[in-house]
């Protein structure tokens, strides 16, 4: 039998997108940046950031002063961190193959991967210098060939994030704001006085910069739905119930409203894990948000087995699913949601997050279920072409097509094939005017 040791307050299992009172909120500043372009930005900036420089885009002499104010330990890790995740980025550009195949003698039919012309990366700042998503956003929009890549990350209460500003400029933004939240995704999204507008944006955000973009798609492109950051821990018995706890407080300190989860098939386990939470969290630097996300927003199911684990982990489609089982690969046969999978205690949502090169712009609130995280693909348009090269191939195939538009009541379409099938092969035009047939 399945039971809680810990109920969330509000179930995060996969339900809704995103808050209503969000969804206004946002609705009201798009159209007001819309109609009022940099001046509403500026308010905005002020309103929500006290933020009121004299340009948002940072100089190059600005970049190079902050770059010089940077610890180089921070440099070098910044530097290690942008190798992995740029590896791993051109591995899985390798694996998308260019096509062109002969599917009739004659008829070549083919796919290609064109990178968007300019891509907009919002690195989230609001309550901690998350430098690691540049890394993940701006790098591995370069890494997928876009030409222009700009970037917005906000000031930390009024101050600059010296680290972010370097790790974007070294992933290789073509131009750096320091703007954020709504305000920042719909300038990068429509463009201002003062901003060319891209073509598709990526990153993750708070739950105003996740519907911003969410209420912009269509307009433009986006990466994916990736707001609070989730957890969700696959436990058994042999799990050190210590890392488990640490580990679900990992990622609860994002914010109030990260949701952490632990699905064990252990009562003892999840027992002890509720005990070590307990005792870790008042300590903790980050309580002021590990604290409230833990209390409302945590769970601890107790099951019978794993497999029932793995179902019951499937219906969140969490974005971090950890398994710390016996055998933990086993869950790469038996789970179907996830924006990543952690196998085992030597990894960790953290390695993931900021160090071991997988993209960390994931999935949340049950997108895992048809999308999975940002990748170099994101930013590459499959795009297919095709060409005839064998005439009786385009006369039957003109065949065909009038036949089967006709049935759609499509004559304009028909007429097309109709024509490829008179001129390269024995069709009439019953419809056409005889001076224009078989020139
Ligand atoms: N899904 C993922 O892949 C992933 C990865 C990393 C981080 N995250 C998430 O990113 C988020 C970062 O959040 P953050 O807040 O620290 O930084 P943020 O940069 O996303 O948001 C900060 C901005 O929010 C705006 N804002 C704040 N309160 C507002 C309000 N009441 N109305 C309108 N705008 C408001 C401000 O303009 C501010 O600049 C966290 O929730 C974290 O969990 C998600
Ligand atoms: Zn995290």
């Amino acid at each position: 039998m399945t039971f809680a040791l810990k109920r969330a307050a509000e179930s995060s299992a996969a339900t809704t997108t995103s808050l209503p009172d969000v969804q206004d909120k946002v609705a009201a500043i798009i159209a007001d940046i819309r109609e009022r372009g940099d001046e509403a930005v500026r308010e905005c900036s002020a309103r929500f950031d006290k933020w009121e420089p004299e340009a948002f885009r940072l100089s190059k002499e600005q970049i190079d002063e902050i770059l010089a104010r940077v610890p180089d330990q921070v440099i070098t890790d910044i530097e290690f961190v942008q190798q992995q995740v740029r590896g791993f980025a051109e591995k899985q550009l390798e694996s998308m193959r260019e096509i062109e195949v002969e599917t009739l003698p004659g008829v070549h039919l083919g796919q290609k991967h064109i990178p968007v012309a300019a891509a907009g990366a919002y690195v989230p700042g609001g309550r901690y210098p998350l430098l690691a998503s540049a890394h993940m956003t701006i790098l591995t929009a370069k890494a997928a060939g876009v030409p222009r890549v700009i970037a917005c990350t906000p000031p930390i209460r009024g101050e600059v994030p010296d680290a972010t500003v370097a790790a974007m400029h070294l992933a290789g933004a073509d131009e750096i704001y320091l703007l954020g939240g709504v305000q920042a995704v719909v300038s990068m999204a429509l463009g201002t006085e003062t901003i060319a507008p891209v073509d598709m944006l990526a990153g993750p955000g708070n739950a105003f910069v996740a519907e911003a973009k969410r209420q912009l798609y269509g307009e433009i492109g986006i990466d994916l739905f990736a707001g609070p950051t989730e957890v969700l821990i696959v436990a058994d018995e042999t799990a050190d119930p210590f890392v488990v706890a640490v580990d679900l407080l990992s990622q609860a300190e994002h914010g109030p409203d990260s949701p952490a989860v632990l699905i064990t098939t252990s009562e003892a386990l999840g027992r002890s894990v509720i005990e070590h939470v307990e005792q870790l969290l008042p300590d903790m630097p980050t309580r002021d948000n590990a604290e409230p996300a833990w209390r409302d927003h945590g769970e601890v199911h107790v099951v019978p087995d794993l497999d029932e684990a793995y179902r019951l982990a499937d219906t969140y489609a969490s974005e971090h699913v950890q398994i710390l089982t016996r055998q933990p690969r086993e869950a790469l046969e038996k789970m179907r949601n996830y924006g990543a999978l952690f196998l085992g205690e030597g990894t960790c949502v953290s390695y993931g997050d900021k160090v071991i090169g997988t993209n960390h712009v994931l999935p949340t609130r049950g997108a895992a279920r048809y999308t999975g995280g940002l990748w170099v693909g994101k930013y590459l348009k499959t795009v297919t072409y095709q060409e005839v090269t064998d005439t009786d191939a385009s006369a039957r195939l003109g065949e065909v097509c009038g036949r089967a538009a006709r049935v759609e009541l499509f004559e304009g379409h028909a007429r097309s094939g109709d024509v490829r099938a008179a001129k390269y092969g024995t069709a009439d035009l019953p419809w056409a005017p005889n001076a224009l047939t078989r020139s």
